[in-house]
């Protein structure tokens, strides 16, 4: 029993599990999941997540799947531990819920093919496709930019609390720390700020531990 969270901290979906868990300051155990082998598509891992991909999490009885559902759930059943993660009424509620399906549609689509091109191929051995870059970087600095102004207004998201809305975006940003595309993160002051602030949170600090041990 307890909470088992099915991955490998070199996923960006299992990264933002793992910084929810840690958010709130549970008790988990990681459990790797060999995708080399395809342990991802056979028994017993495909009860979990019929769709084949990592992370899965169990607490108790409880077998959930999708990253983003996954950290709302802990957030949502661990109200008082940790950091609250979350607005459950008013206007902050309502800008939390917008800002968690910009990142999930606008934000996470292009930071992914970005991550595919530039960190994942290197570590695959395969070579960079420039021009999905290029039109993925264009695509990028559009997206920022309306952050940045969103930014200027609230010091994280929602508001002026650091909620799942930031939290979602922790992997995506710290694939992108890596690589040419921080420039379009740098350019943006408030943009830049929330980065470093987000980035330095010791729940993150902690996750990227992990990464390193791996
Ligand atoms: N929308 C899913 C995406 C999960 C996902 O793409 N997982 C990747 C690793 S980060 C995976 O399992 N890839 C192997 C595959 O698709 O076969 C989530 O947020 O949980």
């Amino acid at each position: 029993m307890g909470i088992k969270v099915h991955g490998i901290p070199h996923s960006g979906a299992t990264l933002r599990v793992l910084a929810a868990v840690q958010e709130k300051e549970l008790h988990y155990e990681l459990i790797p999941v060999d995708l080399r082998s395809g342990a991802h598509k056979q028994e017993p891992f495909i009860s979990l997540n019929p769709f084949g991909q990592i992370p899965a999490f169990e607490d108790g009885d409880l077998k959930l799947f999708e990253s983003r559902a996954i950290t709302k759930y802990i957030a949502y059943s661990n109200e008082g531990k940790g950091t609250s993660l979350i607005y459950k009424e008013g206007r902050e509620m309502a800008d939390l819920a917008v800002w968690m399906e910009v990142e999930a549609h606008q934000f996470d689509p292009v930071v992914s093919k970005l991550s595919w091109e530039l960190v994942y191929k290197g570590m695959f051995g395969m070579e960079t496709d420039n021009a999905v870059v290029e039109e993925n970087e264009a695509k990028l600095a559009k997206v920022l930019d309306v952050y940045e102004s969103r930014l200027a207004k609230t010091k994280y998201l929602a508001a002026d609390s650091f909620t799942l809305a930031d939290l979602n975006h922790l992997p995506g940003l710290q694939y992108m720390k890596g690589t040419k595309v921080n420039r379009l993160f740098d350019e943006r002051p408030h943009v830049s700020a929330w980065c470093k602030d987000i980035l330095a949170r010791p729940a993150w600090v902690k996750v990227m531990a992990l990464q390193k041990q791996d």
